[in-house]
């Protein structure tokens, strides 16, 4: 398993927010982890990354417990590729250059070196050709491939994307989904998609986990999820207002 996650809680603030999560996910798989805006699906991931310590519970990344002394959950994170909705990208660097930062930064590998590794990686998301660019001369969709490349650099085995498509057109999303997708079949990676775009992250994920009301309340293949009849789960796939999630974090607009 590349995750796996046992009777885990998680509390923020002295506030549960996730309890007896059970998880895990087989390496070389792309799971989708959907649920309400709110529901706890980055504090979820915080977990898996080690910023965020169970208050019961394990989680193994591959094999081992994500450890809690800052050395050696620096040597983890080292292999875990993570995409944020931010991007993250310096301003003031090229795109090259924030693609080279990891490899600087973590290994001592010769600037010919480097430099091959930068020019592979933005070819893998399609845009060698942009990468003497700055960052405000990329557009949306292109910022995004250039972060991906960024988190691919040092080659983790397991990535990470938290909500890889805030702010992307249709076709720029389309594009960032089929790299998700192709990068993990092609490099053998094992992904987690934390995401509310049900709509466009199933049909290239393994696996779906839907997390609402403090738990899982679906874990299962997508052609399952589509078929379920479980009302929480009905709820959150046909975007329904009312049914047995609460959208708190949502104003609820009243029928005049
Ligand atoms: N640092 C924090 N301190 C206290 N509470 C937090 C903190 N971060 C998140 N929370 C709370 O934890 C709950 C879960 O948040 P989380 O960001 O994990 O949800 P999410 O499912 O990823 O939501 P979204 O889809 O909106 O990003 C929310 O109620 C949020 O207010």
């Amino acid at each position: 398993m590349a995750v796996r996650v046992a009777g885990l809680r998680l509390e923020r603030g002295g506030r549960v927010i996730l309890r007896d999560i059970d998880l895990s996910v087989p390496q070389g798989s792309v799971t989708a982890i959907l649920g309400p805006s709110g529901c706890g699906k980055s504090t979820l991931l915080s977990a898996v990354t080690g910023e965020l310590s169970p208050a019961a519970g394990t989680v193994e990344v591959f094999g081992q417990p994500v450890p809690q002394r800052r050395r050696e959950l620096l040597e983890l994170r080292k292999r875990i590729g993570v995409l944020l909705q931010g991007n993250g990208l310096l301003t003031d660097l090229t795109a090259a250059e924030n693609v080279a930062l990891p490899l600087r930064t973590h290994t001592d590998l010769p600037p010919a070196v480097v430099r091959q590794l930068v020019e592979m990686k933005l070819h893998a998301v399609g845009l060698r050709a942009a990468a003497d660019l700055y960052p405000r001369e990329l557009s949306g969709g292109m910022a995004r491939r250039v972060a991906l490349a960024r988190a691919i650099a040092l080659d983790p085995p397991l990535m990470i994307y938290d909500e890889p498509l805030t702010g992307l057109d249709p076709i720029a999303s389309g594009v960032i989904m089929s790299l998700i997708s192709r990068l993990n079949r092609t490099l053998g990676l094992t992904s987690l998609i934390v995401t509310h775009h049900v709509h466009e992250t199933l049909p290239i994920a393994d696996r779906a986990v839907v997390i609402a009301n403090g738990g899982i309340v679906f874990d299962g293949t997508p052609a399952e999820l589509q078929a379920g009849a479980d009302p929480l789960v009905r709820q959150f796939l046909d975007g329904q207002p009312d049914g047995p999630i609460p959208f708190d974090a949502a104003p609820r607009t009243e029928a005049a």
